[in-house]
């Protein structure tokens, strides 16, 4: 295997007609990262990730993976690229071991161990002769990942996979997903809307709007320096917000004041309120989070 990322997408571009739904997008890929694929309804998740999969054809741009081309090699690529779709259909009367076995000869599996390999790697031992009718949104999900896994791939693509299940269900799949990333060094990408998930279980998030990558890196480096103080105010609250301008940016909700800043502001805040005749009977700091940065993101671009 090269040194390299292990998936590389360069200038990934896909247009319909006069709409470009994806626009040029670079994203890398390491053994072991898992990468967060964010952005509102539409803005060119699914088609970056059909794109990677061979599902849907570049109208321009390359992806590698393991040093090989797509344009030059695509039967090849494609077997090393598994995915999970949002939903995964399985056939409901047959059992989770029937199930993969059609997907098996599909890709031209025939070693069955795999299969009951690949059911025990999701934590479905003992579920493989049940109907997959009987199965939980949750244990499909898995069973979908089973799927993937069949094909031994070196990338692992998810679209939403913990869209619509309970907070159970979902952790066991982002465990499950972790560990085929630090125990197999799988290379992932997910899409997701669920930016607390995304920002527990992924270690870089790139950002898409309008088919572009609008931001991509680790939290740390997304986020940066970026602080709220929070008082809860008696007094005069819209005196305290104006002399706290030269402090920070400013928000005011009935009696309470959130400061942004890019320095622990809380001595210097509480200052400025005793000064303008507020007192703050509770103070509170906490670095932003992805939901600021992807909102902060996505208002700075509309
Ligand atoms: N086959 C197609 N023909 C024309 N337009 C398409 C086609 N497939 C997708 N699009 C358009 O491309 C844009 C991107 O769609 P895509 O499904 O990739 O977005 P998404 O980020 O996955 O959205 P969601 O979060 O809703 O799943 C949308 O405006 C969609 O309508």
């Amino acid at each position: 295997m090269s040194s390299g990322p292990v998936l590389r997408a360069m200038g990934l571009r896909k247009v319909y007609g006069d709409f470009v739904a994806v626009d040029r997008v670079d994203l890398e890929i390491g053994r072991g990262e898992i990468v967060g694929l964010l952005g509102p309804n539409g803005a060119g998740k699914t088609t970056t990730i059909s794109m990677m999969v061979g599902l849907v054809p570049p109208t321009s741009g390359d992806l590698v993976v393991e040093g090989r081309s797509v344009r030059r090699d695509p039967v090849w690529v494609r077997s090393r690229v598994g995915l999970v779709p949002d939903s995964p259909g399985f056939y409901d009367g047959m059992t989770a071991w029937e199930n993969l076995w059609i997907t098996a000869r599909l890709n031209g599996v025939r070693d069955e161990s795999r299969i009951q390999d690949a059911i025990s790697r999701v934590g479905l031992s003992g579920w493989e002769d049940v109907a997959v009718g009987k199965f939980s949104k949750g244990m499909k999900q898995r069973l979908g990942i089973a799927d993937a896994l069949l094909k031994s791939p070196s990338v692992l693509l998810l679209d939403e996979p913990t869209a619509g299940l309970d907070p159970g269900g979902s952790d066991e799949v982002l465990r499950l997903i972790r560990s085929l990333a630090d125990g197999e060094g799988m290379a992932v990408l997910m899409s997701s809307h669920l930016l607390h998930q995304v920002e527990w279980v992924c270690d870089r998030v790139a950002v898409m709007d309008r088919g572009r990558v609008i931001a991509q890196g680790t939290l740390d480096q997304l986020v940066g320096r970026r602080y709220y103080v929070e008082m809860e105010l008696d007094g005069d609250v819209n005196a305290a917000a104006r002399a706290l301008l030269p402090v920070g940016k400013v928000k005011v909700e009935d009696r309470r004041i959130v400061v942004e800043a890019g320095e622990d502001v809380r001595r210097k805040a509480v200052d400025t309120v005793l000064r303008a005749g507020a007192v703050p009977v509770e103070v509170r700091m906490r670095r932003a989070g992805l939901a600021e940065v992807y909102r902060n993101l996505l208002e700075a671009g509309s």
